[in-house]
């Protein structure tokens, strides 16, 4: 099946929920992608082959907590690099950076191991989906201070109205657009 074949495919399986996890909200939820073994399957199969094309001289996957988690482990596997969380502040041992952010619906902070970055190494972040753009922005700050170059940011879903990849000054790419 073609790249748009297969990204249809998994475009039909997303779901949308109207004023979750508030009022005003349409929520794009990603698991029912994963509930279909066929479409999650898919759905790696075109975030690998993209990186292996536009990112080959990645060395590390960083995924930011939680949705991230779903796919960059599966990606870095297949890419045989290594894969370091982004998490919630006050979840990771020992030293790390942390840089306070807004997201579409809130705010939080996110925390990245200091032991987990290397300098210079080059970095795909992976995401679920971009609204606002403030967790990838605040990711890229952590990578930064880590000393570490982000080669891209790249996403499953981008909610284009709302404009958060102008936040980002590092290229990003993402497979599906409301
Ligand atoms: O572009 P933004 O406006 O920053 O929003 C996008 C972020 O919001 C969601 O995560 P959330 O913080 O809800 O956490 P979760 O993945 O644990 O549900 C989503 O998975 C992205 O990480
Ligand atoms: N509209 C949305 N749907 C799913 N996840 C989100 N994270 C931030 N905004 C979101």
């Amino acid at each position: 099946m073609s790249t748009d074949g297969r990204l249809e495919a998994v475009k039909a399986l997303i779901t949308a929920h109207p004023d979750f996890p508030k009022k005003g909200i349409l929520f794009r939820n990603i698991f029912p992608v994963l509930r279909d073994p066929k479409g999650f399957h898919t759905l790696c199969d075109l975030m690998v082959e993209h990186i292996q094309s536009k990112c080959s001289n990645v060395e590390l996957i960083v995924g930011l907590d939680s949705r991230g988690f779903l796919f960059g482990p599966i990606v870095a596997q297949r890419l045989n690099i290594g894969f370091a969380p982004v998490r919630k502040a006050g979840k990771l041992p020992g030293e790390t950076f942390k840089v306070s952010y807004s997201l579409e619906y809130g705010q939080d902070s996110f925390e990245i191991e200091k032991s987990s970055v290397k300098l210079g190494q080059k970095v795909v972040i992976i995401d679920d989906l971009i609204a606002t753009g403030g967790s990838m922005k605040a990711a890229c700050e952590l990578i930064e201070m880590a000393g570490a170059d982000v080669v891209e940011c790249y996403l499953v879903i981008e909610l284009v109205d709302l404009k958060g990849r102008d936040k980002i000054n590092k290229p990003v790419t993402s497979l599906i657009q409301y």
